[in-house]
């Protein structure tokens, strides 16, 4: 069995305050979790919020070192990569979706130009590539999410709705054929109608592609539909995890069950 992530003892301390009001506050506390390379999944971390689930994706991302413990990205822990051209096959290989696709992109681009420029940058295996070549891999990308390079073209991101632009988003992530992809929070900005539309475009891109998603929510029924596995976290702990369904029919922790309770769908009645 090879690892594509292996989340190792992880913990993470922030120092806040000044120094007479130093105080320390532990996000994440020893946090293990894997990630096959050969079994691609949705994997759903839900927690209520300041539980640590962001900061835990800033560390799987490279963003936020570890004060304890490694990540590592396929064997590589993340914490040691240092040179640029390193830095930049990681940054290929796992890619973030952030929340609001609006602060992804600036109001006053086009949104295909960041597309083109992705592709221009990370196709690069065989030289410098022509425009039909970027073009054709841009379209591609967008069929891969439901949209067309006829739909996107020429236009600014207020003139999508905010469906379109997450896709637009997802699109671009897929650009550097990643193998995993760090969603925080995705659909919370998205309209209610649409949410399940990202989220089942989510199990197409496993399925498709064999991408494993790390899966950041506060909404249990999206999680309960989609995902392969879980963890719940609570204060910077990993409370439950295992198989989403197994877990969410049946939560066995206080907290489990009280998040549960919490959402009055008929999913969960
Ligand atoms: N850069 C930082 N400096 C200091 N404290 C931080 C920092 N980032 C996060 N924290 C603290 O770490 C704890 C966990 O925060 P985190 O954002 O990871 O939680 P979360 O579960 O993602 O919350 P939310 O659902 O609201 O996004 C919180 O107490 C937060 O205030």
């Amino acid at each position: 069995m090879s690892l594509l992530l292996d989340i190792d003892h992880v913990g993470k301390t922030f120092l806040q305050g000044g120094l007479l009001s130093r105080r320390s506050i532990e996000a994440v506390k020893d946090i293990s979790l894997q990630i096959e390379v050969e079994r691609p999944e949705i994997l759903s971390v839900v927690g209520e919020s300041g539980s640590g689930k962001s900061t835990l994706a800033a560390m799987v991302l490279g963003q936020q070192l570890p004060t304890r413990g490694r990540v590592l990205f396929d064997g590589v822990d993340v914490a040691s990569i240092r040179s640029r051209a390193d830095r930049c096959a990681f940054m290929a290989k796992v890619q973030p979706v952030l929340q609001n696709p609006f602060e992804a992109f600036n109001p006053l681009k086009r949104v295909d130009r960041y597309l083109f420029a992705t592709a221009a940058n990370f196709m690069t295996a065989n030289g410098k590539p022509t425009r039909q070549e970027i073009e054709a891999r841009v379209d591609r990308v967008l069929v891969e999410v439901g949209l067309t390079l006829a739909e996107v073209r020429g236009r600014f991101p207020h003139e999508l709705s905010g469906g379109q632009l997450q896709r637009t988003a997802i699109a671009r992530a897929l650009i550097p054929e990643p193998r995993l992809l760090v969603a925080d929070e995705p659909v919370s900005m998205v309209d209610a109608s649409l949410r399940m539309s990202i989220v089942n475009l989510f199990g197409a891109l496993r399925d498709r592609l064999g991408l494993s998603i790390i899966y950041i929510t506060h909404d249990l029924a999206t999680a309960y539909y989609i995902s392969d596995r879980i963890i719940i976290m609570r204060k910077g702990e990993v409370v439950e995890r295992g198989d989403a369904r197994t877990v969410l029919d049946n939560p066995q922790h206080p907290y489990s069950i009280a998040l549960k309770n919490a959402v009055l769908t008929p999913d969960f009645a």
